[in-house]
Order: C-alpha cells, then structure tokens, then sequence
C-alpha cells in the first residue's frame, strides 16, 4: 500500500485522498478554502485487486484527466457538468480540473450494459439485477438488452459499496431526482457504448456522480474513464468467462504469475511491478484515449 503523501499545492488546501484521485480546495485572496470550487486531481497511482500499487504508470493520471475531459464536452447535451477551468498548477497539469462544488447525491450510479461482477452474481441469485428482471440464460460478459440502473451506497473508505435498491434511492433523494438520475446514468452509459464500440472498445459498466447546483442535476465526478468504468478490447468479447481488462489485464495476469511471487490470498500488499508490465499497461491508457477521442495523447 502506498503510504505517499498528497502533494502540496500553493494556493490550495488539501481536502481528500482516495485511492487514485485527490482532492483539494482553492484559497481565496484571505488564504481561506472557497467553499465554491474544487481542484479534482488524478494520481498515476493504479489500483489492482483492492490494493493500491507501489508502482504508478507514468500518464495515467493525465490521460483518464483528458478523457473525463473529452466525455465530458460530449455529454453537454444530455446533462450540465462541473467543469470550470482547465487552468490548473503546473504541478499537475493535464491532470487536474477544477470544478464547482456541489451538494452531491449519496448515492453512487452505476450503470451496467454487460453483465458481470456483482450484477451476475445478483442474477445467478435470482434472476434480476437491482430488482430488475433479466432474460434467462444470460452468461458470464452477456450484453443486456439495455443499461440497467444498479446503484450502490458510497461506502466507508476500505469498504465495498453495497447494492442500494432503488427504493432506497428514491427515499434519499426523492422519486423525480431518482428517476432522473437513472435515466441519465443508463443514457451517459448507452452514448459511451455508442462511441466507444465503434472505436472497438465495450463499456461494460460505469460509475457516475450527480451533485445538485441549486435545482439543477450536475454531471460531477470522472466520466467514462477505465478507473469508473470496465473497458473490454471488442475483438475478444465472447460471453461466457470472464472478460480481459483493457487496461488492467497486464497487471493482472503478472501479479497472478509465478513471476511476482505474489499470493493473493495472503491478503499481503502486491509487490514493486516490472518495468515491462508498467509500460504496457502505460500503453493500453494512451491507446484507449487515442481510439476513442481521435486525438494524439501528448
Ligand atoms: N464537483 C464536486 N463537488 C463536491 N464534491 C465533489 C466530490 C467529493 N468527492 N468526490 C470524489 C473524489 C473525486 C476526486 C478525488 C477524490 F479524492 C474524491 C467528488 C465534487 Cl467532484
């Protein structure tokens, strides 16, 4: 587990550190926090099998920042976001935004085209997802037959997020933002399908945040990176067994080798990765960024 410090930033205070990501609060001219913004701020930091690993991959933080940056403007029309200004420190250039702050919802919208992950092991139970009916004999990677709502708690740090019925979310937000806030993550989940399948990428599910700006739902949060979502390569997609990661796989499949020396089950921290496996797995963020966005990542 990676013990670094958050980095200082002149002119702004420490807020927060999740696992990849970190967030700070910009100071007004007294030296104060301003209650009106964030500085969101993505590490290289990777995370893998519940660990934070020793090793960043180089760019990560700034290709997922350009990303969410770039879904971001191709949502505008489905919904407002929080983005206020790319004009961020030198220090953390390219990946980090600022952002207003808002009263976020406390739930976590999670939307899922493909079935796996705790929505199979939902409907190996009993047939639904979230309390939503599913065909029979779905597999293992099967596609849906369209994005399904499945929100969860915003767990404790440490914890997983636990299933939160819809029911739940309608008591915590009340039915109209319950029902808005789930047509709109199935809809940001059904668009990203729709671009990114035609660049040979599957989204398998993702995780998106509302805060309310007044009265107004805003997009908050990362959108549609593989740090919120599961990315699948197109061309191996076959129903049936668990599909490989995009981005993940390399890592993956080094730290469950003899090679690493690893035991996963030892509940030990993963050890220091090989400079190969950085490099490749460095490569598939920048691929995933050049593929879908068209642009060359710099
Ligand atoms: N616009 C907003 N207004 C108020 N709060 C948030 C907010 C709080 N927490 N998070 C999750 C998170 C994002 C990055 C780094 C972290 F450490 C944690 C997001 C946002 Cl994005």
């Amino acid at each position: 587990m990676t013990s670094s410090q958050p980095l200082a930033l002149p002119g702004y205070a420490h807020v927060y550190s999740g696992k990849v990501r970190d967030l700070y609060a910009p100071l007004d001219d007294s030296g104060a926090p301003r209650a009106d913004q964030l500085l969101l701020v993505a590490s290289d930091r990777m995370s893998a099998y519940d660990f934070v690993l020793d090793t960043p991959i180089p760019d990560k933080g700034k290709v997922l920042t350009q990303l969410s940056l770039w879904w971001f403007e191709r949502l505008t029309d489905l919904v407002p976001n929080h983005v206020v200004s790319t004009d961020v420190p030198a220090a953390v250039e390219g990946r980090a935004v600022l952002v207003r702050r808002l009263e976020m919802l406390p739930v976590e919208c999670v939307a899922r085209a493909y079935l796996t992950g705790g929505g199979l092991v939902e409907y190996r139970a009993d047939g639904h997802v979230s309390g939503v009916a599913l065909p029979e004999g779905l597999l293992d990677g099967s596609r849906l037959p369209e994005p399904v709502f499945t929100p969860s708690t915003k767990a404790p740090v440490g914890e997983h997020d636990q299933p939160m019925p819809y029911a739940d979310v309608e008591a915590a937000v009340g039915a109209s933002l319950a029902d808005r806030v789930r047509g709109l993550t199935t809809a940001i989940l059904a668009r990203g399908n729709e671009i990114a399948a035609e660049r040979g990428i599957l989204i398998a599910d993702t995780k998106v945040e509302f805060g309310l700006d007044g009265d107004d739902v805003v997009l908050a949060d990362e959108v549609l990176t593989p740090d919120s979502s599961r990315f699948w390569p197109a061309d191996l997609w076959e129903p049936g067994h668990a599909q490989p990661s995009y981005d993940k796989q390399y890592v993956r499949d080094w730290l469950t080798s003899p090679a690493s020396g690893w035991d996963r089950s030892s509940g030990e921290a993963p050890p220091d990765l090989p400079a190969d496996v950085v490099e490749q797995t460095r490569a598939k963020y920048v691929e995933a960024y050049e593929r879908l966005t068209g642009r060359t990542f710099s």
